[in-house]
């Protein structure tokens, strides 16, 4: 079955005077709506009375004159004005006076002629709907109208209007008496039997004492759908609430709507509440009313008012949207544009979000449902007033408030209140701070120590570390140098950690001082941030608020350990660590390593190579040589784990003896003579014969034996300086020591023969006897030059000398022992340039021969 909702009716009753004739036909054309001036009918029917000369108190006459009477509503000519004809009589005029209304007055008690009136009021009631203006239309002819007034004012305000009214007519009439008059209507229609004069219970009072025509109107237009009205709480049911709100039927609303944002319900039965008429009264009974609804619209209503009055709203920022923030005003979302948050750009509002601000609206078109707001418009009036007084509070070193506005890398801005100050994040605390937020919030209220005000600039420069007591004051007294105390690991980094000491004293501890063994140890190995660990002061900086700390000089130094254990010329062992060009390193206890260098590592042989005889772990035995637990070194030595075979050497064969070996290597400039046992000599070219020899190769060849004096030693090459001549030399000493007896001689033979044959041709006569005596003197001064240990030389065909060995230790070639070697005399003949040439020249004639 198909339900067609009701015609509204929107009744207006009141007494004469209220303005219910006017206040209706403004709401009829405003709602656009039909309009019953019952009070006319009755009018009608006493002005037709009237005329027909019926005694208005007949009631049976007047009741067939109102049967009677037509009674028509029509326009006026211009449109101006609705003109009623009384039975076909423009009869306006005359039913608008005083008499017309008493004549009404007087038949409307008359039952019949109320009922002859009934039907034709009815036919007012047409879409889109009826305003009807009287004194029983919400109570007797439309009771089921869902909008119900009763219009009222007081009996002196209406005598004022009326009076009013009547003096623009022209009409000589006094205040008191139509006060009187009305007085006696009001009574009258009110104690009547038949439809007196009374407010239906369900309509809505409206007393216009004191209020003007169109304050009347518009508190009468809001009774229609959309409308708020307030009604009563009648009853309160699981899901729903009933609410009375003056209307003909009670209107529902879901219960959900009267929850709070915790879901408690906040009304109670009995309770007035606004409600927003949704639907209206439906013939079945139904009327749907709106919480939520009402709560938007006075919200609305609340906004128009306050962009009317500009006036400030409160409301919250709830969200961040393209270009700007949402701002909840009760239940109206608003838009607040981001250059409209604060006098100053803004990218983050958290620090304003949760809170009740006070925004100015700047745009507001309820239609579209659009509300724009500026807090900045706010805060700029704000604004001046706050900053002078804060200006003079702005001195450098004063304590003041503020409010953590904003929020950045390097600090936090604090609104202290018409000015943003800036809290530097080395400001936050003595201690290191790696981000602002370690420090404070958004939001959060603070108290700051301003440190430096730019007026110029307008820059506030603030501080809270400096609200407490700076705990870098005297504390190298508190920390000396080789302190040891716990702190707690605060940072870690690739070059070390930091260890805070006490509350905004922080040391750092370079990786290098993390651990003894191993400088560049990855600190996140050794220490964890929170860890609690045992530091040394190493070094503390006042001035540049630094203090170096140390973890491993909390521990034993291996090298000092090291040092107390062991002295040089111990013998330790250890795997291979690792192999260099320079040497093998080797693991020893407590983690550190000794080295064992090229050099140390063979009496005989040297080079890079002797390190290919080693690999990484193999164990090796080594003879401490040197400890300097301050370097961190250690010298370690293998060879030394055998005697020096040259210092053997040394030791048996002294500077000065005469050695035998064997020639190893010859080249032009001398020859290595192998001695034996890795011990090596070298006889420099210089050194094999008194004579000049250029080219070694010519007087010795590898295998070649050869006795040398040991002459000299180099220690670094572990090599002994052998000479044959300095042996020769020797040897002729000896040769002429032992001859010391016999005449010297001249050097060189000929030389000698020359001189003394000269010395004979200087006579005048060169006799046989001259020539013997110069021949005698040559033999004694050879045997001279012999026994001074000098050779003896025939030009060409080489030297002679008498060489003498003088009684000595030697060594048995085969069996090694050592034995006493006599002293002799050596004959020695050299062969010349010239005898060699020619003996090699046979010999090659022979080969060739
Ligand atoms: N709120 C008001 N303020 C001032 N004057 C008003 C107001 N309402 C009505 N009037 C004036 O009062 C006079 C009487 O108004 P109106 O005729 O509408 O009253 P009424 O209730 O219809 O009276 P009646 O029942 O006698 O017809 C008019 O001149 C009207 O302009
Ligand atoms: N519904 C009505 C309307 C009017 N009356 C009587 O008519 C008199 C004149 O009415 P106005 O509104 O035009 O002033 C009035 O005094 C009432 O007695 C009525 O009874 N019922």
């Amino acid at each position: 079955m198909s339900r067609t909702a009701p015609v509204p009716v929107l009744t207006i009753d009141g007494p004469s005077g209220s303005g219910k004739g006017t206040i209706s036909r403004q709401v009829a054309e405003h709602l656009g709506w039909r309009l019953l001036d019952s009070g006319a009918l009755y009018r009608a029917v006493g002005y037709a009375a009237g005329a027909a000369g019926l005694d208005l108190s007949d009631a049976e006459a007047v009741t067939r004159c109102a049967q009677a009477t037509k009674i028509r509503f029509q326009p006026s000519a211009d449109g101006s004005d609705t003109r009623i004809l009384v039975n076909g009589h423009d009869a306006t005029d005359e039913l608008r006076t005083e008499t017309a209304g008493a004549a009404a007055s007087a038949i409307a008690s008359i039952v019949p002629v109320r009922q002859a009136l009934v039907e034709l009021q009815l036919g007012f009631r047409k879409a889109p709907g009826l305003v009807a203006d009287g004194r029983d239309m919400g109570t007797v002819i439309f009771p089921d109208a869902p909008f119900k007034v009763f219009l009222t004012a007081s009996a002196a305000e209406r005598a004022k209007r009326r009076y009013k009214q009547l003096k623009e007519k022209g009409l000589n009439v006094t205040l008191a008496s139509l006060q009187r008059e009305i007085e006696a209507r009001d009574h009258r229609d009110a104690s009547r039997a038949v439809a007196p004069l009374r407010p239906a219970p369900e309509a809505v009072l409206v007393d216009t004492t004191g209020m003007s025509i169109d304050q009347s109107q518009q508190a009468i237009a809001k009774l229609k759908p959309g409308a708020i009205v307030t009604g009563i709480v009648v009853e309160i049911r699981n899901d729903v609430v009933v609410i009375n709100a003056g209307l003909k039927s009670e209107g529902i609303v879901p219960i959900e709507q009267f929850k709070g944002e915790d879901g408690t319900l906040e009304v109670n039965v009995g309770d007035h509440v606004k409600v927003a008429l949704e639907a209206l009264e439906d013939g079945f009974g139904e009327t749907k009313l709106s919480r939520e609804k009402a709560k938007r619209s006075m919200v609305w209503d609340d906004l128009e008012e306050a962009f009317d009055k500009e006036e400030t709203i409160k409301g919250m920022i709830s969200g961040k949207v393209k270009g700007g923030f949402t701002v909840d005003i009760k239940d109206v979302r608003a838009f607040l544009p981001g250059s409209l948050v604060d006098v100053r750009p803004v990218r983050e509002p958290t620090y304003l979000e949760g809170k009740e601000l006070e925004f100015k609206i700047i745009k507001l078109d309820r239609k579209r449902n659009n509300v724009v707001v500026s807090r900045r418009a706010v805060v700029e009036t704000e604004f001046s007033a706050e900053r002078e007084q804060l200006l003079e509070r702005l001195v450098e070193g004063a304590v003041i408030k503020g409010v953590v506005k904003n929020l950045t890398d390097y600090g936090a801005f604090v609104d202290l209140g018409g000015i943003d100050g800036l809290l530097h994040i080395t400001d936050m605390a003595w201690k290191r701070v790696r981000h602002p937020s370690e420090v404070v919030n958004v939001g959060d209220e603070l108290e700051v120590r301003v440190l430096k005000f730019d007026k110029e600039r307008n820059r506030v420069s603030l501080g809270l570390k400096q609200l407490g007591d700076d705990p870098w004051v005297n504390i190298s007294r508190r920390y000396p140098v080789g302190s040891r105390l716990f702190g707690k690991v605060s940072n870690v980094t690739d070059y070390g950690c930091f260890v805070e000491i006490e509350p905004g004293v922080e040391g750092l501890v370079h990786v290098s001082e993390m651990d003894w063994t191993n400088k560049n140890v990855n600190p996140a190995k050794v220490v964890q941030v929170g860890d609690e660990t045992e530091v040394m002061v190493l070094d503390v900086d006042e001035e540049r608020r630094r203090i170096s700390l140390g973890i491993k000089q909390t521990r034993s130094n291996p090298w000092e350990a090291f040092a107390a254990m062991h002295k040089k010329g111990d013998k330790v062992s250890g795997q291979i660590k690792s192999i260099t060009d320079f040497g093998v390193f080797i693991g020893l206890e407590g983690g550190i390593d000794g080295l064992v260098h090229l050099s140390d590592i063979s009496w005989q042989m040297s080079g890079e190579d002797l390190v290919r005889n080693f690999k990484k772990g193999d164990e090796i035995e080594a003879v401490v040589l040197a400890v300097d637990p301050e370097r961190e070194r250690i010298s370690l030595g293998i060879k030394q784990m055998e005697q020096d075979p040259f210092g053997q050497f040394m030791a048996n064969h002294p500077r000065g003896s005469v050695v035998t070996g064997t020639v190893k290597e010859v080249d032009a400039k001398g020859a290595v003579i192998d001695l034996g046992e890795g011990v090596e000599g070298y006889i420099r070219a210089n050194d094999i014969a008194k004579e000049r020899i250029d080219d070694a190769t010519q007087h010795l060849k590898v295998g070649d034996k050869v006795e040398a004096k040991f002459t000299g030693m180099d220690r670094k090459g572990r090599q002994l300086s052998l000479s044959i001549r300095a042996k020769d030399e020797e040897d002729v000493q000896e040769a002429l020591a032992e001859y010391s007896s016999a005449a010297g001689g001249t050097t060189k033979l000929g030389a000698l023969l020359k001189e003394q044959l000269n010395k004979a041709e200087r006579q005048t006569h060169l006799a046989f006897a001259d020539v013997e005596l110069a021949v005698k003197s040559v033999v004694e001064q050879m045997s001279q030059a012999l026994s001074q240990g000098e050779r003896i030389e025939v030009r060409g065909f080489g030297s002679f000398a008498l060489h003498y060995r003088p009684p000595r230790m030697g060594r048995n070639p085969k069996t090694g022992e050592s034995v006493a070697l006599p002293g002799k005399h050596v004959p020695h003949f050299k062969p010349g340039k010239e005898l060699r040439e020619r003996v090699n020249q046979r010999l090659e004639e022979n080969a060739a021969g």
